[in-house]
């Protein structure tokens, strides 16, 4: 789904991360791994279409529209003045478009998603009244009503329980079983090592694919090159 060729994110023209140089197949479950400052939330900008690549070009196999992003900080996110159960909708829009009105069978998915984060009893709160792991919870039920094809997560579980964090990677394996491709930023050894089939590592020099991806010669479509957006 995902190839990058002689790959480089970074900001206005200075990379950060080694050369990318591999694909990512269709329904991979990857975590992204590496020290503090290797690059890791900066490629998934990248990826996401939020910054230009630096250096080199990728594909996605997907359009813009079906990525579901889950930023790093969610902070922005409390302040907005809608209820949980309408900031959950907003992941169905798409679907249902922005002004029309929620019929029975969407506000019963809405739930459904809710009470899979267990957070059905939330539905009328404020963001703004969540603790930071149950917001966390909530955008993973807005994640789900968006039904993108690839999801890129940045640290999602970070000040998270061991508890909800473990609900959480069950939604993840559940998501990936359903054919989604994911790419996760994560810290946890033990929670990439048990959940994760698929890791790439960004160190200073080089990016470690593990398992190893084959190499890439040629791109099959139209790449993206430097200094484009999706
Ligand atoms: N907006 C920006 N402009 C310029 N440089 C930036 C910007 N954001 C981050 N950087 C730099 O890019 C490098 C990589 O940052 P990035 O956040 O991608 O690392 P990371 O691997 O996700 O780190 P962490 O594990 O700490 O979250 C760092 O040296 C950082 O200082």
């Amino acid at each position: 789904m995902i190839a990058m060729e002689q790959l480089q994110a970074g900001y206005r023209g200075h990379a950060v991360t080694p050369l990318l140089q591999g694909r990512i197949a269709a329904g991979a479950m990857m975590a992204l791994v590496g020290e503090n400052g290797c690059g890791k939330s900066t490629l998934l900008k990248t990826l996401a279409g939020l910054l230009p690549p630096v250096a080199g070009n990728y594909t996605l196999g997907v359009p813009r529209s079906q990525i579901g992003w889950l930023p790093q900080q969610s902070e922005i996110e409390k302040q907005f003045p809608i209820s949980v159960f309408d900031l959950v909708a907003m992941g169905s829009w798409q679907r249902s478009g922005w002004f029309k009105r929620i019929g029975r069978a969407l506000r019963n998915e809405i739930m459904a998603s809710l009470s899979k984060v267990k957070m059905a009893d939330f539905a009328d709160a404020q963001p703004d009244e969540l603790s930071g792991g149950q917001l966390q919870r909530v955008l993973f039920a807005r994640l789900l009503m968006q039904q993108a094809s690839l999801l890129l997560l940045d640290e999602p579980f970070s000040g998270i329980d061991s508890q909800t964090v473990d609900l959480l990677l069950a939604l993840l394996r559940e998501q990936h079983q359903q054919g989604r491709t994911m790419i996760v930023v994560l810290h946890d050894r033990a929670v990439v090592d048990e959940w994760f089939p698929e890791v790439l590592c960004l160190q200073r020099e080089q990016a470690i694919w593990s398992p190893p991806t084959s190499h890439l010669s040629l791109l099959s479509s139209s790449p993206r090159q430097a200094g484009a957006s999706l």
